[in-house]
């Protein structure tokens, strides 16, 4: 697949297309037209007294999960969707009024990830680092607050429950409080700038041919993603493909970021996942895209890592590696990872010695 950016499209306002366009029509997308596997992601309940056994499980064996009676409001799940559909129905010259700068990161937009493909997805988004002020303002000079607030509130409920399931994931893996140096004075985890990605995928014409979101990891610790009563999400099983994340209602769906797979030396996974698009529905999904401190250094936890299980990656931080990520896209972890040799013995400060490509 040729890695030639495409130039952005001249108009994303995918609502008022009746015919998929040539630059969106994906002819080798693979698993398509989709038959879809029969298996299911595991389902957890979080107030389940065995859940610590079940994420380990879950994040060892698909990378991903869906819980439930997580603890997040039903109402603040429905608000948040009523403003991303409020959001993406606006008029297209409105929200280009909030679009990403081309070297930002937040506003509104085609997926961070587009230019590494020669197709255009079938999807806008909307992304959120730090306050979402300067970009509200601009979709709603008069009517902007409310839709502040409400992120404020999502991301602190989001940022206590991605607190939450961190210490059930290091927890199922055997990691304490001392063994990570970058917990706050009442126990939690310090956490980054989180992301918040909004994406909206309207009903498409040709939806075997075209793609919401291609195939990608996220780069986070984890990332949990809210999606209306509209399937698309797929990860990827070995040994089965692309399996479709059911929507539950009131469910949210949890996923391994890169970090966490650098910071569990590859013991749970990232999945690679994608969006796919229908004929007849619109789809929303917002994820939030949980990190470490900017400043601190990721790599295998000390405790499992030992002669015979040496460090896979060297360490990095969140801003590099999605500085790494942005430029190398899907070859972000190889470039991270160390090339062990065949006594296991690494220096891990060498940072010569990683796998390219
Ligand atoms: C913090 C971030 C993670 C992300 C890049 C970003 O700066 C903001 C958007 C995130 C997102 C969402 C869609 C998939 C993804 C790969 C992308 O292109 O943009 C992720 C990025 C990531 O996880 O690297
Ligand atoms: O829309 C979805 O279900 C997937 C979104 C996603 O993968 C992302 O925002 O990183
Ligand atoms: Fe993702």
């Amino acid at each position: 697949m040729s890695l030639k950016p495409l130039d952005s499209p001249k108009h994303l306002d995918l609502n008022s297309m009746k015919e998929l366009p040539d630059s969106y029509a994906w002819s080798t997308v693979d698993g398509f037209p989709s038959s879809g596997s029969s298996e299911q992601v595991p389902v957890i309940n979080l107030e389940d007294p065995n859940a610590i056994k079940h994420v380990g499980h879950a994040c060892k064996t698909w990378g991903v999960f869906q819980l439930i009676n997580h603890g997040i409001p039903i109402d603040l799940l429905v608000n948040m969707e009523a403003s991303g559909k409020k959001l993406f129905s606006l008029p297209i010259q409105q929200k280009l009024k909030a679009a990403r700068s081309p070297d930002g990161v937040s506003g509104y937009g085609v997926a961070p990830i587009s230019s590494f493909f020669p197709k255009h997805m079938w999807s806008e988004g909307f992304t959120i680092i730090g306050s979402p002020y300067e970009h509200a303002r601009k979709l709603w000079p008069r009517g902007y607050r409310n839709f502040c607030d409400l992120i404020e509130e999502y991301k602190k409920e989001m940022n206590k429950l991605a607190n939450r399931l961190m210490w059930l994931i290091l927890g199922s893996l055997g990691i304490t409080k001392g063994d990570i140096n970058w917990v706050g004075p009442s126990g939690e985890l310090k956490e980054a700038s989180p992301a918040l990605q909004l994406n909206s995928y309207p009903a498409c014409p040709d939806p075997d041919r075209a793609m919401g979101l291609a195939a990608h990891t996220d780069s986070t610790l984890l990332t949990i993603l809210h999606q209306n009563n509209t399937s698309g999400l797929q990860v990827q099983r070995e040994g089965f493909g692309w399996v479709t994340v059911k929507p539950i209602a009131g469910a949210l769906v949890v996923n391994v970021g890169d970090l966490l797979h650098i910071l569990s030396n590859g013991l749970y996974s990232s999945v690679l996942h994608r969006a796919i698009v229908n004929r007849t529905q619109h789809r929303l999904s917002i994820a939030y895209l949980y990190g470490p401190p900017s400043n601190v250094r990721i790599s295998p936890l000390s405790k499992l890592t030992d002669n015979v299980h040496p460090p896979l990656y060297r360490s990095v931080t969140w801003s590099e590696y999605l500085g790494t990520k942005a430029k190398h896209f899907n070859k972000a972890l190889s470039l991270v990872r160390l090339c062990v040799p065949m006594n296991g013995f690494v220096d891990a400060n060498d940072h010569n010695s990683v796998l390219v490509g």
